[in-house]
Parts: C-alpha cells; structure tokens; sequence
C-alpha cells in the first residue's frame, strides 16, 4: 500500500533523468513493446480536443508488465500564435500503485518529454543513419528541438550542426543556447542540403521538408505533426523513404505522415532492436516519432528510482 503522495517539480527531474541511462531502457522497452507476446500495455492515445483554445489534451497510460509499473502522462498541446512565448506542451505524469490504484507521485512531464522523445530519435539515429554521418540538421528551435541538439550531439560526432526556424531570432537564440558551434540557416533548402541527419522538430501543420532536398541515403527523425491531419514531410519524402515508427499502431490512427501520404511503414523502432526487420542505414529512412505512454512509464520509473535514492 501507499507510502505519502510525493510531488516531483521540474528541476528534479532535470536533475534525475540522463540520457545515458535512459536510453539504453527505452531499447529495451522498444524491444519488448514489438514482440508478439507482448505484456507491456498502451493503448493509443486519447485525445480531447480543445477547439477554443487551438490545441488537445493527450491521456497516455501505460503498464510496464514486467517492473509492475503503472502512470499516466497527461499532456496538453497548443498550436500557438509563431509570436507566442508559451509553450506548445505541457505535461504531467502520475504514478500509480498498480495493487491499489492509489497515486504515489505527481512528476512534472514537460522534462520527461522532451527527454525521452529526443532519446528514441537518437536511437533511431543511431539504427539508420549513414555510417558516416558529418551533417546534421535541426527544423525547428524550440524545446524538442534543444533537447535533440543535447542528446545527437552527447551520442554522435557531427563536423556540422544547423538549425533552420521560422524565425531567424529564434535560431539565432538557439544557437546562442547550444553548447557548442550551429550554422543558422535561412531556408529549409539550404539547412539540408547534404544532411546526413535531419530532425523536425515543428508545430507545422504543412509539410516543410520535401524529399527532393533530401541526400539519399539521409535519416530523417520527424518529431512533429502528431495529428491524422498535419505533415511536415511531403509525399515525396515519404514515398521515397523506408519508413520506421515507434508503434504501428499509433502511426495508423495519429500520423498525417503516413495517413494522408499512403506510405507502408516498414518496422518499429523495437522490431529492428529485435533483429527482426532489417536497420536500412543505406537508403534514406524516415522515423516517424508520435510519442508513447511506455516512454513516459520508463522515464518516470528511472526518475522515481532516482527520487528515492535521494530521499
Ligand atoms: N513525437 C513525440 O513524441 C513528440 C512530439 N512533439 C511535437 O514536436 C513538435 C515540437 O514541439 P516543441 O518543441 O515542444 O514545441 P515548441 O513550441 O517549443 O517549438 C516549436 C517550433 O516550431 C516552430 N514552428 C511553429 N509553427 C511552425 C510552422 N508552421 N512551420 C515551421 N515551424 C514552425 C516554432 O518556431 C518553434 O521553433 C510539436 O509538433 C509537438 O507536437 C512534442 C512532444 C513529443
Ligand atoms: O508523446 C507526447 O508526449 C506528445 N506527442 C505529440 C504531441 C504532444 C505530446
């Protein structure tokens, strides 16, 4: 039964949550979530939409049968004015005695998300992308975007990171934020011409990146448009891509990528952990990323465990 409610706040999740840990968990979890027999549970995400103020809550449960973990992520996306200084995404994460049904803790999601959805973009990276990849690019300036500079720049060694926003102060600022050197780019065109690596990371809801910019042979990480309705890639790109995603499932009923594009997804990120599809680091591949509950579970769990180290 319970011990008392804990309440988590931001910086100690900051502080709790390192990729180097968290990573090779979300393989593992990736894994497991791609086997048959699969006992972790997750459903597709529930989404209430709130038209009057432009955006949805998102209800991401998951249970992570083997560690007996149970959470909640709860989170809110707006599409904001491009002028806006809120954030597009709020997020809080509840754990809950799985026995019981009692909360043991209230944790701040927004580090959580921005963490674990740059953490499964890495390992994507690191499955497919081009043996020798010098060039990575960033579309987009805002948190995932940051968090996937932090994380592709720990794990890989790039000659050249570039950034491209819809506002050049916006990259500029990025760029100002980053720990090492990034190349502002004024167009989509010029940030990935030659790209290895490309991560989009936007609140587009039309395509922005086009597959005739795109180096074959490229990886193309794309974070944003998390509607049946919103792209950031276009027909072109997907139809030209071997397209990978975090879940089948998901993809099938969230992802205007794949909806609208027609595309046939060729594995989960977990398959190809798995050795059960082939990583096809030689053609260009795309890793369709909407974000799963059992990501948020494994984050928060090593962010409890961290907690009651401490405590
Ligand atoms: N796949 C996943 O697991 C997750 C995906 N997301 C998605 O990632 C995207 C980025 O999220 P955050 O970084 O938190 O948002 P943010 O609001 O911090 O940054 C968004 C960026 O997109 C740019 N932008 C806005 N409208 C645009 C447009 N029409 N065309 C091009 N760029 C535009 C902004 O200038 C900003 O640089 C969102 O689409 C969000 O839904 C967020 C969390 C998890
Ligand atoms: O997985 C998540 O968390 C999110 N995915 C899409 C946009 C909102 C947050």
């Amino acid at each position: 039964m319970a011990e008392q409610l804990v309440v988590i706040g931001k910086n100690e999740v900051e502080e709790f949550l390192h990729y180097k840990d968290l990573i090779p968990r979300l393989e593992v979890a990736l894994g497991e979530f791609s086997k048959p027999d699969r006992e972790d549970i997750q459903p597709v995400r529930c989404t209430v939409p709130l038209q009057r103020y432009n955006g949805f809550l998102g209800l991401m449960p998951a249970y992570l049968a083997h560690e007996d973990f149970l959470c909640t992520k709860m989170v809110c996306f707006y599409k904001r004015e491009s002028g806006s200084n809120l954030p597009s995404t709020r997020a809080t994460v509840l754990l809950i005695d799985p026995e019981y049904g009692n909360v043991n803790a209230v944790m701040d999601g927004d580090v959580i998300t921005a963490k674990r959805t740059a953490a499964v973009s890495a390992i994507s990276a690191k499955l497919l992308m081009p043996a020798k990849s010098e060039v990575f690019t960033i579309l987009g300036s805002g948190h995932q975007a940051l968090s996937h500079y932090n994380v592709f720049t720990e794990t890989f060694s790039f000659k050249q990171v570039r950034v491209w926003s819809w506002r050049r102060e916006s990259s500029e600022r990025f760029a100002q934020a980053a720990l090492g050197p990034v190349t502002v780019c004024e167009s989509v065109e010029e940030a990935v011409n030659g790209a290895d690596v490309i991560v989009t990371a936007t609140r587009a809801t039309e395509p922005v990146l086009f597959g005739q910019w795109v180096k074959p042979g490229a990886h193309v990480a794309a974070v944003g448009a998390c509607r049946p309705d919103w792209r950031e890639l276009d027909d072109v790109l997907m139809s030209k891509a071997e397209v990978y995603v975090d879940s089948r499932e998901g993809a099938a009923a969230e992802s205007g990528e794949v909806i609208l594009s027609g595309a046939k997804v060729f594995a989960e990120l977990g398959e190809v952990l798995n050795g059960t599809r082939p990583a096809q680091r030689e053609k260009t591949t795309v890793f369709k990323s909407l974000g799963m509950g059992i990501q948020d579970a494994v984050a928060a769990k090593l962010v409890f465990e961290q907690w009651k180290r401490h405590h």
